[in-house]
């Protein structure tokens, strides 16, 4: 759709951001609080596998949100709302909230291309919302640098405000306390999204039901974060990282999602280092030595399966006007 369909005046100001995806190296969860959030101690890493929002001002104060004409989706986008529960559109309607800025003169819409697999555990709608937000922030003129974005990023998900500063960091808290890393680039995987999404509250719920049962055992209150992988990151160490990597949401989506690990199984017997599920997953990850290992084993994956295998690398940089 172009924005004269949507009635919009074709010469409008208008800016367009990149914002990346990211995996959970370490994703390891204590029990949770009387918020129904969990402490998390996290190590993230964003992928090249990014989502481009577009800001479009608006002359009649609304905010607005549609799939891209300009960008090309390049994943299955029908589960995604394109209303005021679109994580784009409720960065925006925060950012003018938080800042008291007049409606009236700050209508925007937005538009949204995806690379990220919908509701599978890689932070896409999270990295909407990031685009987003720096995208409104340099319409609107606010001044925000990035850090103070991010901040603000905080209530709108736990991984928003990653998204917003890309690279290599430690989450602790929800996810949303930030520490960048220092990580030597560049790290190959090979990502295998599934054909259906899994429910972030609902793998968390699956975690505290199994370790009540007894059949996992419970994670401290202020989990640790794991240093191992961040030893790996800075050595630049493929087989290390794979060795160190760990995920407390591994056990509940495979429980959900159990055909999970057949395909973890075979992304190993076809050379993987490591294969582990993304952050609340389905989507798997795997660990490769180098981008040519990358590239075989998505091919390998992709002929044995008949899913699409995504060779990435990481880290790359967080949110920055196009
Ligand atoms: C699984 C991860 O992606 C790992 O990075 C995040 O922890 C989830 O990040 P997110 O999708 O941005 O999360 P939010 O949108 O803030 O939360 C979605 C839901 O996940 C659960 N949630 C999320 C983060 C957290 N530390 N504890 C939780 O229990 C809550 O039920 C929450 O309602
Ligand atoms: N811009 C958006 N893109 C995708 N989904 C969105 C968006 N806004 C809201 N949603 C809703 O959020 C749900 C989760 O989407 P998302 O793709 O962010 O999941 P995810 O990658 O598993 O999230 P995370 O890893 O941060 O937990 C979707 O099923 C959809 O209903």
């Amino acid at each position: 759709m172009t924005t004269e369909d949507l009635g919009l005046d074709p010469t409008a100001r208008h800016v367009t951001v990149s914002a990346p995806g990211k995996v959970n190296l370490s994703l390891r969860v204590g029990p949770p609080g009387a918020d129904g959030y969990h402490p998390v101690a996290t190590v993230y890493l964003a992928v090249s596998l990014r989502e481009t929002v577009t800001a479009i001002a608006r002359a009649d104060g609304r905010i607005t949100v549609g799939p891209s004409g300009r960008h090309i989706s390049l994943v299955d986008t029908e589960d995604v709302p394109w209303d005021e529960r679109n994580l784009a559109h409720r960065a925006a309607a925060h950012l003018r909230h938080t800042l008291g800025l007049d409606p009236d003169s700050h209508g925007v819409h937005l538009e949204v291309a995806k690379q990220v697999p919908v509701a599978g555990g890689m932070g896409g709608g999270s990295a909407d919302a990031a685009a987003a937000l720096l995208a409104c922030s340099v319409l609107w003129e606010t001044g925000h640098t990035r850090a103070e974005l991010a901040e603000l990023a905080a209530p709108l998900g736990a991984d928003v405000p990653f998204s917003v500063l890309g690279g290599a960091a430690v989450g602790l808290g929800t996810g949303a306390e930030l520490t960048p890393v220092a990580a030597r680039t560049p790290v190959h995987l090979v990502l295998v999204p599934a054909d259906a999404g899994l429910s972030t509250p609902v793998v968390f719920q699956t975690l505290d039901e199994l370790r009540r049962e007894g059949h996992l055992t419970d994670g401290p209150t202020r989990p640790e974060v794991n240093e191992a992988v961040l030893r790996a990151l800075t050595a630049a160490d493929p087989l290390e990282l794979a060795t160190a990597m760990d995920n407390d949401l591994q056990t509940p989506a495979v429980v959900l999602f159990p055909e999970l690990s057949d395909v973890l199984d075979l992304g190993l017997d076809e050379g993987a280092l490591r294969g582990m599920v993304s952050g609340s997953g389905p989507t798997l990850l795997f660990v490769a030595q180098d981008e040519a290992s990358a590239l075989r084993l998505a091919s390998a994956i992709e002929e044995r399966t008949g899913v699409r295998a995504l060779p990435v690398h990481g880290p790359v940089p967080g949110a920055h006007v196009l």
